[in-house]
């Protein structure tokens, strides 16, 4: 808000904040949504279920006229012993000049928090797409969460800033539709294989689950039955 001239986003009714008393410990859901002329779309939510789980989902989405890889974090802490984090800028593409601009400037931040780079296997994604090699991506321990992890988070941002400042808008149409169509394709592969969303239905049920992945989280993905309708 600071560096930003932010505005609220909307949020469709209903998905900005959602109360769930199915699981062991009353679960809440609440979103918040921005944009400025840099950043179309700046969303995070924050589930807290008490004990249970606590976790921090954000994701920035720059203008499309920025060729930016978009901000990623997953921050999940389940009952105090499972906590995993991740935290990446999440490539649009994988060539090497965009590798070598956007992502080569990361490898010092990821040198410096090996303990945040533990190189875990991933079950649901594709490392290899939407994916860094300098991403942090660890399981580890409330103390670590403290403070290895809040700073590596404001190293992360701070050089996500600075490279949105050096960043040089496109012009060109073809260039800028070439960004909306990756955005969209992100949104479509995220939505598709969200780990959320059995945990979203188990606990503010399926329909509302659908909802809250395809109208908010990725809204310019498609539904697979909406897909195979067509
Ligand atoms: C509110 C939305 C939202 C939530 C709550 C969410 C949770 C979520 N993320 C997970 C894993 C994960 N999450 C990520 C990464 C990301 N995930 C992201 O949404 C983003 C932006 C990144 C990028 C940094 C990765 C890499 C894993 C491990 C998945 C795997 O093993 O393939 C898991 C599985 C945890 C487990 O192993 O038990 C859950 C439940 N995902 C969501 O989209």
């Amino acid at each position: 808000m600071q560096r930003f001239t932010l505005e609220s986003r909307p949020i469709p009714p209903g998905l900005d904040y959602q109360v769930s008393d199915r699981g062991r410990n009353p679960a809440t859901i609440q979103s918040w949504c921005y944009q400025c002329p840099e950043l179309r779309k700046i969303r995070y939510t924050y589930i807290d279920a008490g004990a249970s789980a606590q976790i921090m989902n954000s994701v920035i989405y720059p203008s499309h006229y920025y060729d930016l890889p978009l901000l990623g974090i997953d921050f999940l802490s389940f009952g105090q012993v499972k906590n995993l984090i991740v935290m990446d800028f999440q490539p649009l593409f994988q060539d090497e000049a965009y590798l070598r601009k956007y992502i080569h400037p990361l490898q010092t931040l990821h040198d410096k928090y090996p303990d945040l780079a533990q190189g875990l296997e991933m079950k649901f994604y594709d490392a290899n797409q939407y994916f860094s090699k300098y991403l942090l991506f660890a399981k580890t321990d409330p103390e670590t969460v403290k403070t290895r992890v809040f700073e590596a988070f404001k190293d992360y941002l701070n050089l996500y800033w600075q490279m949105l400042a050096q960043a040089e808008p496109l012009i060109d149409q073809s260039d800028i539709q070439r960004i909306v169509k990756a955005q969209k394709d992100y949104d479509q592969y995220s939505a598709d294989r969200d780990p959320a969303s059995g945990l979203f239905s188990s606990y503010f049920g399926h329909q509302w689950s659908e909802r809250f992945l395809y109208e908010f989280l990725f809204e310019d993905a498609v539904p697979l039955a909406a897909v195979v309708a067509k």
